[in-house]
């Protein structure tokens, strides 16, 4: 099951951090139109994107620190286990969180390389929202610190971040779960922009963590649940 959102043209792709959508488009040779409907031989697109604006994206530590850290080199393995969990935040002062008490709910004694967060509400605008402005849900420090402190290397969530939208530039939960004010977790990832299916069940998964191969802090990537038979 592909818990990914794909990357398409135009203002329907999902979006945050205010810029504008993902461009798809033919490039032009001498005016003409590289296309075959306009008469070339070939469909040459170029592709114009911001990882973390415009669909399911896979990150490292890089995204937050001035070292380069790149996700093609730092994602070596491909197959986790994984929990799939769903949290209604919880409203605190103006915002809405995903806390600490809740995770240790969901998560129970389980151990998982792989927690995949699904918010509640979880309907099909997920794929398409125009999310900047809008102060979506994020997880606190306990929150993050409970993950690392269990193990969990990849955290993946429905949101287009972690963290607050608006934060003065702290980042926390990337900080923290990352470690960066200690020895780094340089193999840990965050998978921001995934929609899990009302059609998925909660529960324990393969989870198949595809990238596009971009030397970046971030690239495009394509988390897919494969059910565990019992
Ligand atoms: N939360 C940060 C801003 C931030 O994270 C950000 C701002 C502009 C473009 C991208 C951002 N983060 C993206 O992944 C802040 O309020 O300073």
């Amino acid at each position: 099951m592909d818990i990914s959102i794909p990357i398409r043209h135009g203002e329907k792709n999902v979006n945050a951090w205010y810029i504008g959508p993902p461009k798809i488009e033919p490039e032009q040779f001498d005016g003409d139109i590289v296309s075959v409907s306009e008469g070339a031989s070939v469909n040459f697109n170029t592709i114009t994107f911001n990882p973390h604006s415009h669909g399911t994206h896979t990150e490292t530590v890089g995204h937050v620190v001035a070292e380069k850290h790149s996700i093609n080199k730092a994602l070596k393995q491909f197959f986790f286990l994984a929990e799939v969990i769903t949290v209604a935040p919880e409203k605190s002062n103006e915002d809405f969180v995903i806390s600490a008490k809740q995770l240790r709910f969901a998560i129970g004694n389980k151990l998982r390389e792989a927690i995949v967060i699904r918010t509640i509400p979880n309907q099909k605008d997920k794929k398409t929202k125009q999310y900047s402005n809008t102060n979506w849900p994020y997880l606190t420090q306990d929150a993050i610190e409970y993950l690392v402190k269990k193990g969990v290397k990849h955290l993946l969530i429905d949101q287009p971040s972690v963290d607050r939208e608006r934060d003065e530039g702290e980042l926390r939960s990337h900080h923290t779960f990352w470690n960066t004010k200690g020895t780094i977790r340089k193999n840990a990832t965050i998978t921001e922009f995934i929609y899990v299916s009302n059609k998925i069940d909660d529960g324990c998964y393969m989870l198949n963590l595809q990238i596009a191969p971009f030397e970046n802090d971030a690239t495009p990537s394509k988390p897919i649940l494969y059910k565990i038979m019992d």
